[in-house]
């Protein structure tokens, strides 16, 4: 029989989807609605502010909400993505179409009291998106459904809508603004950019906390809105974790903290003005090691004199490859960002660190003769099972150097990034 007999089931398959997606990019604007939606539930519409609209069901609460509309290419991680609070002021479209399956876990805690299974204490995304909402969901872990996690925390949901063609907009045009109506409630029509606004004088703590008070070293971390994680990653390693608001008077406080460390956060990184002032001052003052995270990284790169940009539609994903310009390495990330640094002239005494290997954006930068380094992925967040946590290992490793240096002792605890990576290759 010839070949093309027998590949013909799948060259039907491949047509079909072909056709699914020209159909697709045929119904782009102004008005999508096609998939079945929750049995009984109220409308929802999402309304880009360039006038395509979405219909579909409603499955979160009955409210209207407005923000950046971007979206997520991670397959698994909704709760996290969530309750990150990097995506507060934003409507977040997952690209994965089936969302809710496996329910929303149980609010635990672990030793250093952090939910362990959210990024904060509530969910920060003003609404989401999705395609379809998987009514039912089991996992061992679930304490109820996403759409009764959305309702009890006023957070409005729409599903049935093609994820696909709106993404294909949103990478084309960028991220746009877009307004959630569920049934009869509207949401005014009055845009209001969300990033206009300092969103990380809104995520950040109030107040002074600290995590694990019997480690070994101090830390002070800059509260960005920082995610659950970074907080845990540090803890474990046996660091004493100072949590500081993100316009901390730095200089006064910064005497017996032996590392610095800058979080992740929302919004435009140009209004964090006193966060870049205190990184400039601690750049010309301080010897020991500093490392940021995705915002931390952006508000390093400001301070030591880079420019800062927003991405068409930015990088939001567990796949993102960054290549290591140190080793050559690529490394597979985790990213949720919308704005990046403009590496293409380095200021005197730094290098740019890490580079994205899909869109050559700017993925770290790092002082030539200081500790000071950050990256624009989430370390504390991976795809696989260890990833890039090694990063949090060699920054905890050159705070214990430094502070060895500086109490003029020559005997240092073993390095931890060591030991991680033997334990790694005991358990690979
Ligand atoms: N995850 C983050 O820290 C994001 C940083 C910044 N809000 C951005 O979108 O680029």
């Amino acid at each position: 029989m010839p070949l093309l007999a027998t590949a013909t089931p799948l060259a039907a398959a491949l047509r079909g989807t072909r056709h699914l997606a020209k159909r697709t990019l045929a119904t782009q604007a102004p008005h999508h609605s096609h998939y079945p939606v929750v049995p009984g539930a109220l409308t929802a519409r999402l309304r880009l502010r360039t006038g395509e609209t979405f219909t579909g069901g409603s499955f979160g609460a009955p409210t209207a909400a407005m923000g950046e509309t971007v979206f997520t290419t991670s397959l698994v991680g909704y709760p996290e993505s969530m309750t990150d609070p990097s995506y507060l002021g934003q409507l977040l479209v997952f690209t994965q179409p089936l969302i809710g399956n496996y329910g929303v876990p149980q609010r635990t805690r672990d030793e250093f009291g952090l939910l362990r299974h959210f990024e904060s204490e509530k969910i920060q995304c003003r609404g989401i998106v999705v395609s379809d909402y998987a009514q039912r969901y089991s996992h061992w872990n679930a304490v109820e459904s996403l759409q009764e996690w959305c309702h009890r925390e006023n957070v409005p949901a729409i599903t049935g809508v093609d994820t696909r063609a709106l993404v294909h907009i949103l990478r084309g045009q960028g991220s746009t603004l877009g307004a959630l109506s569920t049934g009869a409630v509207e949401q005014p029509v009055e845009w209001v950019d969300p990033n206009k606004a300092n969103l990380v004088a809104q995520a950040s703590t109030p107040s002074v906390r600290v995590f694990n008070p019997q480690g070994s070293v101090n830390i002070m971390l800059i509260d960005c809105g920082v995610k659950y994680n970074i907080i845990r990653s540090l803890c474990q390693l046996g660091a004493r974790v100072t949590l500081v608001p993100w316009d901390h008077n730095i200089a006064d406080s910064v005497s017996d903290v032996d590392g610095i460390f800058i979080s992740n956060g929302p919004g435009s990184p140009t209004h964090c003005t006193k966060t870049i002032e205190s990184l400039r001052w601690l750049f010309g003052t301080y010897d020991r090691p500093i490392f940021g995270i995705c915002m931390g990284n952006q508000l390093m790169g400001l301070a030591a004199g880079l420019p800062a940009y927003k991405l068409r539609f930015g990088n939001r994903g567990h796949n993102q490859p960054a290549v290591d310009l140190t080793t050559g390495k690529c490394v597979i990330t985790s990213q949720n960002h919308g704005y990046a640094l403009d590496d293409s002239q380095m200021p005197r005494g730094w290098d740019r660190f890490f580079v994205n290997a899909n869109d050559g954006s700017n993925e770290g930068i790092r002082h030539l003769e200081k500790p000071f380094r950050s990256v624009q992925f989430h370390p504390e967040a991976k795809g696989g099972p260890l990833d890039t946590a090694y990063l949090f290992a060699e920054f905890i490793d050159a705070v214990r150097a430094a502070k060895a240096e500086a109490a003029g002792s020559s005997v240092a605890a073993p390095p931890v990034s060591e030991a991680e990576s033997s334990a790694a290759s005991a358990s690979a």
